[in-house]
């Protein structure tokens, strides 16, 4: 008789960030199994009380008996349990560990190329792409020869549902055509916030445009504004391709991960040059 009991240890860990209107914590299940017991870390996204009904919460019916022991209020309806991914969100990862090499930041950004590459043949659209919503399931070290292993996340409410102010606060990662009409979230909309994602990938983890208040940031896209470009052009070309007010210019994922690969080969020998003019 397999049965799971949920031990929902509701850790406040601020330092897990959170969601447009999740909280998220670390909890422990442990299997119960032929009387050996297993633990696993997981993450729990609970929905603040004034989104519950919104979040299509799909019951996953992955233990035949879930008793939750309670040590808090939780209570699963509004609970959404995932993999508790390592090493955590990409923008506090790179805010945290400050310098990672250009080949780790390249490799990472062509493992989402893939994915969008993937989801693309799928025609399926996540309409959520940015720094925070990719996992760091493996940190990688070059010393050691492994290199970074990154999980997409969900995309949370659907951006349909979102008040106009929520999706005012996404510029830049948000499409500019999808302010207008949330419901053309189409296939290109991922490609622009792939761009604004490269940005953030080779700035530290810095949110681009941080600070600026929603007026701003409504100006920007009717200014037909971009991000400050990188110094390495070929990565600024990359970045303004995708990040195309024409939603139909922008480069296809095929594209996309051909720029890369050339990045990766013009990108390691820049490193080189500079390592050598270094010593
Ligand atoms: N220090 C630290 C540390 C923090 C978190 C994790 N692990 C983890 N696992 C997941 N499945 C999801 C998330 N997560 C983080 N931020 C969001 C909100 C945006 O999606 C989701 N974090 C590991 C280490």
């Amino acid at each position: 008789q397999a049965s799971s009991i949920f031990i929902l240890l509701k850790l406040k860990c601020e330092s897990l960030g959170q969601g447009s209107f999740t909280r998220i914590f670390k909890g422990s299940k442990i299997d119960i199994r032929d009387g050996e017991r297993h633990v696993t870390d997981v993450l729990l996204k609970e929905l603040d009380a004034n989104h519950k009904n919104c979040w299509e919460v799909r019951a996953a019916a992955i233990v035949t008996h879930l008793i939750m022991l309670r040590w808090s209020s939780l209570n699963l309806a509004d609970v959404m349990v995932q993999e508790f991914v390592k090493f955590g969100a990409l923008d506090l990862f790179l805010k945290r560990e400050g310098s990672v090499s250009v080949s780790w930041k390249l490799d990472v950004a062509k493992q989402l190329a893939s994915v969008l590459n993937f989801l693309e043949e799928k025609n399926i659209t996540h309409g959520n792409i940015c720094a925070k919503n990719l996992l760091l399931a493996r940190e990688g070290d070059a010393s050691q020869g492994s290199s970074p292993f990154i999980k997409l996340s969900d995309p949370g409410i659907n951006v349909t549902m979102l008040g106009r102010d929520v999706v005012l606060d996404r510029i830049p990662w948000v499409a500019p055509e999808v302010l207008e009409a949330p419901e053309r979230l189409e296939l290109e909309c991922d490609k622009w916030s792939f761009g604004a994602t490269l940005w953030e990938i080779f700035n530290g983890g810095q949110a681009p445009l941080q600070g600026l208040d929603l007026e701003r940031k409504l100006q920007f896209y009717e200014t037909y504004k971009q991000l400050p470009s990188s110094e390495w052009t070929e990565l600024a070309d990359l970045i303004s391709q995708c990040m195309n007010y024409q939603p139909a210019f922008r480069p296809s994922c095929r594209s996309i991960i051909r720029q890369l690969n050339s990045l990766i080969t013009s990108g390691t020998s820049r490193e080189l040059i500079a390592v050598k003019k270094l010593q």
